[in-house]
């Protein structure tokens, strides 16, 4: 594959903006070659696509939303969602704002046979490679990042046989998901400039997806709390990503259970 271009940061506004910039230093003068083609093993998407509401689980610390969560250890915490139900983890490891690095995403990966999504801001095409070096099953694409460059980075992603969770937040960033061929759309309900939850976005997003035609999976993501905030997805998402309210929780698979219990 040829180079990835970089993504103009500069059009990321307010929180996000500050998390992008810093991420992207920390690649500055990483080697962006992705190396020879890996097989597609497309677990992440099949955990997704099993029949009714999947859950995907984030060892999840500290948030710009909440500031410090809980000190998770990431093993326990993935076996405690392996014991709750869950079909996939997401694990953060973006450093500064959310408590995260590669360590977390490695324990995860040895402690649980779950696929496990990178949780990352991904400005540079070195964070893809390091999430399949580091066993990921998935890496989080985000259009309000990489605008009109998230079908390259799609490519590269699959091109080191990852699935790419590519998220969205309103109109306009869905049809560049769409666009640009993604087989997993998340629809995040937070507004990542202001931090401001609204669960409509989902319901939203995801009959549009789906009356524009798309077969793929459909994710709701963030300010899920309770069986009652579920509910609104059932029988439109084919899965939750949740973070804050199990992580908080004290005892994670226990919370898993009874969030996702109708
Ligand atoms: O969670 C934040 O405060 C946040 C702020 C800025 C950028 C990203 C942020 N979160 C990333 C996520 O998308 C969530 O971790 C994920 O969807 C889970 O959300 P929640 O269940 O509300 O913790």
């Amino acid at each position: 594959m040829s180079v990835l271009s970089a993504p103009d940061l500069k059009r990321v506004p307010g929180v996000l903006g500050r998390i992008v910039e810093l991420r992207a230093g920390d690649y500055v003068g990483a080697d962006p070659q992705l190396g020879a083609p890996r097989p597609d093993e497309r677990r992440f998407e099949a955990a997704l696509g099993a029949p009714g509401l999947s859950l995907i689980a984030e060892v999840k610390r500290a948030s710009p939303s909440e500031g410090a969560i809980a000190p998770l250890d990431p093993a326990d915490a993935a076996r405690a969602y392996a014991a709750g139900g869950a079909a996939a983890i997401s694990v953060l490891t973006e450093p500064r704002y959310f408590d995260g690095n590669r360590e977390a995403l490695l324990d995860v990966v040895a402690t649980t046979d779950l696929p496990a999504l990178r949780k990352d801001f991904v400005v540079h095409p070195a964070m893809l490679r390091e999430a399949a070096d580091w066993g990921a099953s998935a890496a989080l694409l985000m259009v309000s990042v990489l605008h009109e460059h998230t079908g390259e980075y799609l490519s590269a992603a699959h091109h080191l046989g990852l699935d790419a969770l590519v998220e969205v937040h309103d109109e306009h960033e869905l049809d560049i998901a769409l666009e640009a061929g993604a087989r997993i759309i998340g629809v995040n309900n937070r507004d990542l400039t202001t931090l401001k939850i609204d669960l409509g976005v989902s319901p939203r997003l995801i009959r549009r997806a789906r009356d524009a035609g798309f077969t793929g999976v459909l994710v709701a993501e963030s300010g899920y709390r309770t069986p009652q905030d579920i509910a609104a997805v059932r029988g439109l998402a084919d899965a939750v990503l949740v973070g804050s309210s199990l992580a908080g929780s004290g005892d994670l698979a226990r919370a898993a259970r009874d969030l996702m219990t109708p």
